[in-house]
C-alpha cells in the first residue's frame, strides 16, 4: 500500500509501498478513504515536542474510512462498518484516569500518527474499542477534520466554563480554530477572534464572530478586545501556533475568566502572577477529547451545526501541504484523499 512516511525529521516525506498491516485481537484494519492534516502532524514530522515519535512512521489522526478486517476479539465494530482513527488511538482502561473519565489524560495510551502508525496511508490499524465510529450519512471528504480539530476545540470550549450569552475568545482560525468559532456559536457563546491574517479573520466572520482583532496590526490586541466586548471576554480558547497568542489570550480575559490552552508551539510564556491572582483567573491546559466528547462533537457535526471549511488533495501533495501550513497559508483544514 502507498503512505507518506516521515525517516527523518524536517526532512521531506516519502510516499512509499509498505506492507498492509494485520489486525491483532482488539484490532480492526481500515481501507482509508480520506485524512485530514493536522498542525500536530507537521510538529510531529519535525520532532519539535520533548516527547518525539521513532521515525520510520505514518503520521495522521484524521483518517476516516472502511473496516475490511477485524481482529478475533473485536465486537465493537464489523466489517463494512465506517470508523476513524484519533490521537488517543488507545488508553489502558484500567488506571485512575480511565476510570474517571479523563482517558485522554492515560500514561499508557497510544498516539495515532505519532506512537502507532496513522493514516497518511491507503491502510491503518485502529484498536476497535477507541475507534470514533462515523455517523450514517455524512460526507466522508468533511467529516475527518472533526476527528482531531473538531474534538479538541469542542472540549476545549466546554473547558472555558462559559455559558451560553457569554463571550468566548478563539485564538487562532486555522483548522482548529475556524470550527471553534462555529461550534461556540451552536453552544450559543458569543464569539470574539484573534489571528494574524486578515482571511483567516474574514472566515471566522462567515462562521458567527461577532468581533475579529488582528494581532498582526492592533496596537494591543488583548486591550482592543477587552473594550469590544465589553471588559473582556470570559473564556478564551487558544489554537494559535504561536506562544505570543498565550499571554495575550489571558490579558483578554473578564474577571473570573478562564482560558484553555490547546495550541502547541513548543515555547513557554510569561503568566503574570499578581493578576492572575488579582482577577481570580484560570489558565487550563486541554487536549484532544474521549470517546464520549468525540460522539458528541460528531453529532455536532452530524446535524449540521458545524461544518469544516476544507480543499481535498491528493497524498502526492503532503510536503507541499505542510510548508503551506508553516507559512499559515492554508485556510480551513486540507484533507488528503487517500483513494487513489
Ligand atoms: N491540545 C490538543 O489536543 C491539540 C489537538 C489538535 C491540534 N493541537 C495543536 O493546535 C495547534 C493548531 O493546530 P491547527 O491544525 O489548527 O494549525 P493551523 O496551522 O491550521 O492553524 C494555526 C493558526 O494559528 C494562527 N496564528 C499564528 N500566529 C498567531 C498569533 N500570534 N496569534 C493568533 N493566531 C496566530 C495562524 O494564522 C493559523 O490560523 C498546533 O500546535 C497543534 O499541534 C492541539
Ligand atoms: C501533545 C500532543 C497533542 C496533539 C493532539 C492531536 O493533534
Ligand atoms: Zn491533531
Ligand atoms: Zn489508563
Amino acid at each position: 500500500m502507498k503512505a507518506a512516511v516521515v525517516h527523518t525529521f524536517a526532512a521531506p516525506l516519502t510516499i512509499d509501498d509498505v506492507e498492509v498491516p494485520t489486525p491483532g485481537p482488539h484490532e480492526a484494519l481500515v481501507k482509508v478513504d480520506y485524512t485530514g492534516v493536522c498542525h500536530t502532524d507537521l510538529h510531529a514530522a519535525h520532532g519539535d515536542w520533548p516527547v518525539k515519535p521513532s521515525p520510520p512512521f505514518v503520521p495522521g489522526h484524521e483518517g476516516v474510512g472502511t473496516v475490511v478486517a477485524v481482529g478475533d476479539q473485536v465486537t465493537r465494530v464489523a466489517v463494512g462498518d465506517k470508523v476513524g482513527n484519533a490521537w488517543l488511538w488507545s488508553a489502558c482502561g484500567e488506571c485512575e484516569y480511565c476510570e474517571t473519565g479523563w482517558e485522554t489524560l492515560c500514561p499508557h495510551q497510544k498516539n495515532g500518527g505519532y506512537s502507532v502508525d496513522g493514516s497518511f496511508g491507503q491502510y491503518m490499524l485502529v484498536d476497535s474499542r477507541y475507534a470514533p465510529i462515523i455517523p450514517d450519512g455524512v460526507e466522508d471528504s468533511a467529516v475527518g477534520p472533526i476527528l482531531c480539530a473538531g474534538v479538541t476545540v469542542y472540549k476545549g470550549l466546554k473547558q472555558t466554563d462559559t455559558q451560553p450569552g457569554e463571550w468566548v475568545l478563539i485564538s487562532g482560525i486555522g483548522g482548529l480554530g475556524h470550527i471553534a468559532v462555529q461550534y461556540a456559536v451552536a453552544m450559543g457563546r458569543r464569539v470574539a477572534a484573534v489571528d494574524v491574517d486578515d482571511d483567516k479573520l474574514a472566515l471566522a466572520r462567515r462562521h458567527g464572530a461577532e468581533v475579529t482583532v488582528n494581532a498582526a496590526t492592533s496596537a494591543d490586541a488583548a486591550a482592543e478586545i477587552q473594550e469590544k466586548t465589553g471588559g473582556g471576554v470570559h473564556g478564551a480558547l487558544v489554537t494559535a501556533v504561536n506562544a505570543h497568542a498565550f499571554p495575550q489570550a489571558v490579558g483578554a480575559l473578564r474577571r473570573g475568566g478562564t482560558v484553555s490552552l490547546v495550541g502547541l508551539p513548543p515555547e513557554k510564556f510569561p503568566l503574570d502572577i499578581f493578576t492572575t491572582v488579582l482577577f481570580g483567573l484560570t489558565v487550563r491546559g486541554s487536549i484532544v477529547g474521549t470517546r464520549k466528547d468525540m460522539a458528541e462533537a460528531l453529532d455536532f457535526f452530524a446535524r449540521g451545526k458545524v461544518s469544516p471549511t476544507y480543499t481535498v488533495r491528493p497524498l502526492s501533495d503532503v510536503n507541499d501541504i505542510f510548508s503551506e501550513m508553516e507559512r499559515g497559508a492554508i485556510d480551513g483544514r486540507v484533507v488528503m484523499d487517500m483513494r487513489s
